[in-house]
């Protein structure tokens, strides 16, 4: 692509490694971002020696594309014990993986939350996704994760108890109505790897992203959001707040409601997945005891999750603090005032803890996310737009031309990236 101009408009996980690979085949590559910092979604802020990542994400470690375009060690990743602890009023068991977490074994094989017949189809069905690809799994037939799993046999306890909250979590969908793709690939790269943050909080992935797309010879410019484009199919004339300019292609990886809009998809879906996370400072030496696991809500979703951050990484902390954080699925929790919710999540806490009081639990910070993911209901993958369109000199990427994670937004920045290169040709 030598000598040839990309814009990117976003500087999203999706965009970055898009950057990356245009620069790295030789094309002349500028990210516009309307935002002043890279990272879209991925985002942390700092504080009075507190890390708050913009809603509880985590980095799997297993996925493909974090293996491929970020170097894990120089992310210094903080690891969650893998399993979870399921807690409801006056009762806290732990849920854990034997052959991943030995020292939890005999814990997770008392815990009467899980039949053994639920154990067992556990395993089988780690044997069946373990066989089956990325592709094989999003080609499959789709269904709801609540009626796939009632087809493997889970108990309805089970579902309820565990799966409701931990992959509601991860989907932010406690209903379960999500598509079963979502979760046979996320159970698989559960079963064989692990969850973590960076120590420097997530925002570090974006930012070795962005260091990685300016070594191969990309510009990032931000505060300098795209408003049109117009696409001749010879070349591309490309508006920002601030300046117009020419390439020879543009790819589109912004927000989906923006990619709409700047391309006229209208496959790009954009019905939304909303979020609240909340902060806590707890005096020092205030521990859950869940051993670097998440705890789940069994009972309701008031919080779904609580997260012990600074037990996992103790840089979220300063010296004298402890640092948990909570997070409420759905759009009700958006218009809740952080001491309703800040309440919320204390009497959760008594609740799981009966013989503990958690009157030091001091909210320090609120992320409302109305997008943080698109919603996945079955079959919505099947329809989402490809890296082409719109056509003409125009692409797209972001995770909603492949699944909403991680993985399909650096996924779909490099297959956008491959697009361009080889039609380039
Ligand atoms: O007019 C605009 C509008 C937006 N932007 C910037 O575009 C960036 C978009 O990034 P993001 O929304 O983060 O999207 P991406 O697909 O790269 O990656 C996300 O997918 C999710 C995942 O699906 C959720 O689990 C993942 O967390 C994200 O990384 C952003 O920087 C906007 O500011 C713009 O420049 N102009």
């Amino acid at each position: 692509m030598d000598g040839e101009t990309v814009v990117v408009a976003g500087a999203g996980l999706a965009g970055l490694v898009a950057a990356r690979h245009l620069a790295d085949a030789g094309a002349d590559v500028t990210v516009f971002e309307r935002r002043p910092e890279v990272g879209g979604r991925v985002r942390t802020q700092k504080r009075d020696g507190f890390t708050f990542d913009r809603g509880f994400q985590v980095l799997f470690t297993k996925y493909p594309a974090v293996r491929r375009e970020l170097d894990l060690s120089a992310l210094d990743v903080r690891y969650f014990a893998p399993g979870a602890v399921i807690a409801r009023p006056g009762q806290r068991s732990t849920l854990s993986d034997p052959i991943r977490d030995p020292r939890a074994t005999v814990a997770s094989l008392q815990n009467d939350e899980v039949t053994t017949t639920d154990k067992l189809r556990t395993l089988a069905l780690r044997q069946h996704v373990g066989s089956m690809t990325e592709n094989e799994i999003f080609g499959s037939e789709d269904d709801s994760i609540r009626d796939y799993l009632r087809e493997w046999g889970f108990s309805e306890d089970y579902i309820e108890h565990f799966v409701a909250p931990f992959y509601g979590g991860i989907t932010l969908d406690r209903s379960l109505s999500t598509s079963k793709r979502v979760f046979e690939y996320t159970f698989k790269m559960l079963s064989e790897g692990s969850i973590g943050v960076p120590a420097g909080g997530m925002q570090a992935v974006p930012e070795q992203l962005a260091a990685n797309a300016r070594k191969a010879g990309a510009r990032i410019v931000t505060e300098s959001g795209v408003e049109h484009i117009d696409d001749n199919g010879d070349s591309a004339t490309i508006t920002t707040v601030e300046e117009t300019v020419d390439a020879d292609f543009v790819v589109v990886a912004t927000d989906p409601k923006e990619a709409r809009r700047l391309t006229d998809v209208n496959q790009i879906p954009t019905n939304a997945r909303s979020c609240v996370t909340q902060s806590y400072r707890l005096p020092k030496g205030t521990k859950l005891e869940t051993r670097k696991k998440l705890l789940l809500n069994a009972a309701d979703d008031a919080p779904n999750t609580v997260v012990p951050m600074s037990e996992v990484a103790p840089e979220y902390a300063p010296d004298d603090a402890e640092l948990v954080n909570a997070t409420f699925l759905g759009t009700s929790a958006l218009d809740r005032d952080a001491s309703e919710l800040a309440e919320m999540t204390r009497k959760t806490l008594e609740s799981w803890y009966p013989d503990r009081m958690f009157d030091g639990l001091e909210p320090i910070h609120t992320d409302r996310i109305e997008f943080a993911q698109f919603d996945q209901p079955p079959g919505v993958h099947d329809a989402l737009p490809t890296n082409r369109e719109p056509g003409g000199r125009t692409y797209l990427a972001g995770d909603f031309t492949a699944w909403s994670s991680i993985q399909g937004a650096m996924q779909s920045g490099r297959n956008a990236a491959e697009a361009v290169r080889s039609d380039a040709e």
